[in-house]
């Protein structure tokens, strides 16, 4: 059998994810090895999120080695994917769901027990997303919020360093790297009230569309039931025409349940739906209608 290639940006939460996939094809008799690919968003880490033009900062330069096969595969976080895939490439699997949930890091001093979250009255909160942003006004109207970029592990040591009194980040990427917080509390952010990114916590194998041969051996990896819920949850986003920077999250825990956050502007707070159904078929449109009215 042919050896894969599997092409990965060079962060250690990117690395870890193409071994974790890497070590799975291992298991299954395959030979892999794995080159890192640098992205337009590990070179620009100084500006916010709103500030990058465009979208797939973290994926472009990956698809484009798939597309000129200097790669067979690339491990994506699923939720720096674009929701419109680029032409010729496919996701081939997708794998369990890591818990979801956002995770609220916060400096022992600036904890306060009767506030919500255990954050003290305006707190310096650090996140460059317009989703936690959006939420934590929500929640939080008094704290103020700092952007914060870099990929996690300088996230956590501004944290340390004393430039905020609390961080906002994706509980998957801080368990994958194993990372030591017994300095600071943490708080466990409910996934279906502090509502996740579409598809937050989900590895997406992507290929190309024309590789009949990798794409079976895949099929041993996928996850159709997560599949199933991502698509809710990044059919939203489609519709929507947002990239990570719309103040949106979408989280569908089983095939009857769905929570939402929106929000236009995100200094205005978001507001929150939860959707009852038989089943997941339509979901989509109706929460995209209901969206939109609010927009109105
Ligand atoms: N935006 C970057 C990014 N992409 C995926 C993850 C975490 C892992 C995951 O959600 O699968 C993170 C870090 C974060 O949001 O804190």
């Amino acid at each position: 059998m042919r050896k894969i290639i599997i092409g990965s940006r060079g962060s250690d939460l990117a690395l870890w994810q193409a071994h974790h996939v890497k070590s799975q094809l291992e298991n299954i008799g395959c030979e892999v090895e794995i080159k890192i690919i640098k992205t337009q968003g590990d070179i620009i880490q100084h500006l916010s999120f709103d500030k990058m033009e465009g979208k797939g900062f973290f994926t472009k330069e990956i698809e484009a080695a798939l597309l000129e096969k200097s790669i067979d595969l690339a491990v994506h976080s699923h939720k720096d994917l674009e929701t419109n895939p680029p032409e010729g490439l496919v996701i081939a699997a997708v794998s369990e769901r890591e818990d979801p949930a956002d995770l609220l890091l916060i400096r022992k001093e600036a904890v306060d027990a009767n506030e919500t979250f255990l954050l003290k009255q305006e707190a310096i909160t650090g996140t460059s997303s317009a989703r936690r942003k959006s939420q934590m006004m929500r929640f939080r109207p008094d704290i103020e919020i700092k952007d914060l970029r870099g990929n996690v592990p300088t996230r956590i040591q501004k944290l340390r360093d004393g430039n905020y009194d609390a961080i906002l980040l994706a509980k998957a990427g801080v368990s994958r790297l194993n990372i030591d917080l017994s300095e600071f509390a943490v708080v466990d952010l409910n996934p279906r009230e502090f509502i996740p990114a579409p598809a937050q916590g989900v590895l997406g194998l992507q290929i190309r569309e024309t590789d009949t041969d990798l794409a079976e051996i895949l099929r041993q990896l996928d996850t159709p039931e997560v599949r199933r819920r991502i698509a809710v949850e990044r059919g939203v986003l489609n519709k929507l025409d947002g990239g990570c920077q719309l103040p949106l999250g979408v989280y569908c825990p089983d095939d009857h349940h769905v929570f939402v956050s929106f929000s236009t502007n995100w200094e205005e707070g978001a507001i929150w739906e939860e959707y009852e159904v038989d089943d997941l078929e339509g979901i989509v449109d109706i929460i995209v209608q209901d969206l939109q009215e609010e927009q109105d």
